[in-house]
């Protein structure tokens, strides 16, 4: 037997923050080594954080990086443990993404990322090059300040891997798993049976799975140990990255670190018996002949002994059930968890949320009440950083901390219902109850007089006072009444988050919480600059159809039983007068379902759909209940108003990015904004195929919701109720 035992992490890394990094790196060592591993695995650029973007062009964050790479090599840290430390690294005049791999004070290898992430949030190749000599490694050149104080002068750098004496080991980072041609497949054929994957890779909803999936399949079959490390938390950006440190062999869990966690710093340790996967590969015809012909790779020889012989110390870690979240329970703990970071990195004494009793702010809501709850967990389990983190911003006095999760939020959470005359008793009284329940302190505001005090003003200076549709007015007059109100309530916003404080005799600000959802944002359907524009937004990438699923869901597993009622009242803004024969909804407003948006979003961006292939989607999609010409008008009246309404992407408050479909223009759904609206090319192109479709006539029968008939629609493209994390969701791209 080879026992071996091995130490991966998630760390919360901050990026620039060299001090928070290296604290979390060392910690994670002093764990790994109390644990008894002989490896200890870090995530990719931990040592700088993934997050740093163009902080890597400065040759400081290069230069920091090797400092507090020195420290770690001049001390004790690496001595018995075999390390793989994340940082960039310049070779000549490349900067390379890369794992240093290190043991007893050395440097036994530098290996640079081969494939970039370059997809979706990722840009690697703005800051990286990706290495692409195979064949041999190269000599590298230590910085002369790290080579002096090391007493080392090169290292090899480049693709291969490490002959241990009893093991044979390589690096695979994050995106070289779900590239076409993994590292791994010729690595294990070249006898790798370790492999080591540092990783920064962000949450999305339902796309565990997915990452869970390729670290199994690159071991069952060809056997193999796959270590993975994340980063985990908000590490300056909008994006969650979601931890799930985990071990693997031979296509079994046998440890998992947790995906959402207030946590510094997760190690978790496998004991694993090598020998299982040297068999696994015996016991396979194919794997022998295709590794007797396998092109050779790069290898270098580390003269130490990582594993064990037989012993009954400690048993060997045993296959795990793989943990999944339910899609709602992601979107309660990843955004806030976020949250938690945001607020006690920004500085900020608390959040103030415009809390209208609709379903967005509440979930909103909700999401806060949902971190104040972790936070007390946490403090109870002993997390003394949680603790220092929240007895700083909750401002208590010696001696007390928080123990009870509305008593926290009342010091860190400010609600306020901004009505008017054509607000609801209904809502107004939700807002209310549901702020009871999570324990903010509330406030309500009737805002009527703000806004006659502007219309006077208005009136003063021009004669002419606007009046609602219902009143007999137009509708430049209708919206221009609508975005007084909604922008006012941003103004008011702002205001009482930056001097409640000061009235409750408290320090700092409150950061103005945004709960535009992604629905909203994609059809236009928000004032600009009115109460979606706030600091930060935990929903603005989530569908309006999943935040119902989740309202039901809080309801229950948050305890906010209020969230039942707010889930099932229609969503409306009540911006306009309510007449007894007219009130204002969204939906109708709105000229489409949210249904219908998450379906046009998803064909959007997942699908990359433009009008007329998604007009070719629909008609097998909707064919049985609608006709082609039916279909054309629906997209063309989306199309429409989406490109009206791009230009609102360009100042979307900086979200929680959640999900592949988000329309977020200034990171990920890179898209002009000013747009010929009537798509004259696209739309004749609709019209023509409708034609030949012989327009209302033509029905498809045996083709709705259900079907999948190219093959590429899903039948979950309308929301979260299908498909749960681990049920294999399609949609998801990494
Ligand atoms: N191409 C372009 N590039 C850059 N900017 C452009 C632009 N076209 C218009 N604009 C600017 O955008 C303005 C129009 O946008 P905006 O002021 O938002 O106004 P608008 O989109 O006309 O109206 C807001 C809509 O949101 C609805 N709504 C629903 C629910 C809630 C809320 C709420 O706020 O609570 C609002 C409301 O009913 C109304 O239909 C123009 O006046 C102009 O300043
Ligand atoms: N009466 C109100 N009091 C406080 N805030 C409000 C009020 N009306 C709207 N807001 C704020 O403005 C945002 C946008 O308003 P909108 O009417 O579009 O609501 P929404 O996006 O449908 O959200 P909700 O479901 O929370 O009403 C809301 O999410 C909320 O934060
Ligand atoms: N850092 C990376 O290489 C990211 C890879 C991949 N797209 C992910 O999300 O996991």
């Amino acid at each position: 037997m080879r026992l071996l035992k091995v130490a991966t992490c998630n760390l919360n890394q901050w990026a620039m923050d060299f001090d928070c990094n290296l604290k979390n790196i060392k910690e994670s060592i002093s764990r790994a080594k109390q644990l008894g591993a002989a490896i200890r695995l870090g995530p990719e650029l931990e040592i700088t954080g993934y997050g740093c973007e163009d902080h890597f062009l400065e040759l400081d964050t290069i230069s920091h990086a090797w400092e507090c790479l020195k420290e770690l090599l001049v001390g004790d840290w690496t001595d018995g443990i075999f390390c793989s430390f994340g940082m960039p690294v310049v070779r000549g005049s490349e900067r390379y993404n890369c794992q240093v791999l290190c043991m007893n004070r050395k440097i036994i290898m530098i290996r640079p990322k081969t494939c970039l992430a370059n997809d979706g949030n990722y840009r690697e190749l703005r800051w990286f090059t990706a290495w692409k000599q195979k064949d041999q490694m190269v000599e590298f050149q230590l910085p002369p300040n790290i080579a002096d104080d090391i007493s080392q002068k090169t290292v090899p750098f480049g693709y291969g891997f490490i002959k241990f004496l009893d093991t044979a080991i390589a690096a695979e980072i994050c995106e070289e798993l779900f590239s076409s041609v993994t590292p791994h497949s010729q690595l294990a054929l070249n006898g790798v049976e370790v492999f080591m994957n540092a990783s920064g890779s962000h949450h999305q909803l339902r796309k565990l799975d997915v990452r869970m999936d390729a670290f199994r399949a690159a071991t069952k079959s060809r056997g193999g140990l796959y270590i993975y490390s994340n980063q985990q938390g908000c590490d300056g950006g909008r994006l969650y990255y979601d931890g799930c440190c985990c071990v693997v062999i031979n296509g079994d869990v046998v440890a998992q670190g947790s995906q959402f966690s207030l946590k510094d710093v997760e190690v978790v340790v496998a004991h694993v018996d090598l020998d299982a996967v040297a068999s696994l590969r015996l016991s396979s015809s194919s794997f022998q002949e295709q590794a007797s012909s396998e092109t050779t790779v790069p290898s270098i020889v580390a003269p130490y002994k990582l594993c064990r012989s037989f012993h009954l110390e400690e048993p060997v870690s045993h296959p795990l059930k793989i943990r999944y979240h339910e899609p709602e329970e992601e979107i309660a703990f990843g955004p806030a968890c976020w949250l938690w970071d945001y607020l006690r990195r920004s500085g900020a004494s608390g959040f103030l949320l415009p809390l209208s009793g609709g379903a967005d702010s509440s979930s909103v809501a909700a999401i806060v009440g949902c971190m104040c709850q972790l936070v007390v967990k946490e403090i109870d389990n002993g997390d003394e950083q949680v603790k220092i983190d929240a007895l700083r911003i909750g401002q208590y006095p010696d001696g007390q901390y928080p123990t009870d999760s509305k008593e926290f939020a009342k010091r860190i959470f400010y609600t306020v219902f901004m009505g008017t005359e054509n607000s609801s008793e209904a809502t107004r009284s939700r807002a209310k109850v549901l702020a009871d329940e999570v324990g903010s302190w509330h406030l309500d505001v009737c805002i009527d007089g703000v806004i006659s005090s502007l219309l006077t003003l208005f009136q003063t200076l021009t004669g002419k006072r606007p009046r609602y549709k219902v009143d007999g007015g137009s509708n430049t007059e209708n919206i221009g009444l609508q975005n007084i109100q909604a922008r006012i309530r941003m103004v008011l916003a702002f205001m009482l988050a930056s001097l409640m404080p000061w009235v409750h005799s408290k320090s700092g600000f409150y950061l103005v919480l945004g709960s535009s959802n992604v629905d909203e944002a994609l059809r236009g359907y928000l004032t600009k600059y009115d109460c979606s524009s706030a600091d930060i937004n935990p929903i603005g990438s989530i569908s309006k159809t999943d935040l119902r699923t989740f309202l039901r869901w809080a309801a229950v597993h948050l305890g906010y039983s209020s969230l039942a009622e707010v889930e099932a009242a229609p969503p409306t803004a009540e911006l306009e007068p309510i007449r007894s024969n007219y009130s204002q909804l969204d939906e109708v407003d709105m000229g489409m379902t949210y249904e219908e948006l998450s379906v046009y979003g998803r064909l959007r961006k997942i699908f990359r759909r433009g009008p007329v292939s998604m007009f070719q989607d629909l008609c097998f999609k909707w064919g049985s209940r609608m006709t082609p010409s039916e279909i054309g008008e629906k997209v063309k009246y989306f199309f429409k108003y989406y490109s009206i309404n791009r230009h609102k992407m360009t100042v979307l408050t900086p979200s929680y990015h959640a999900e592949s479909y988000s329309p977020e223009d200034n990171r990920f759904d890179l898209r002009q904004f000013l747009y010929n609206s009537r798509w004259p090319f696209q739309f004749r192109k609709i019209d023509e195929l409708i034609k030949e479709a012989n327009g209302d006539k033509a029905l498809l029968s045996g083709l709705d919701n259900g079907d999948k008939p190219t093959g590429v629609i899903s039948d979950d493209i309308g929301g979260m109720g299908v498909a749960a994390a681990g049920s294999g969701n399609p949609n998801v791209g990494l």
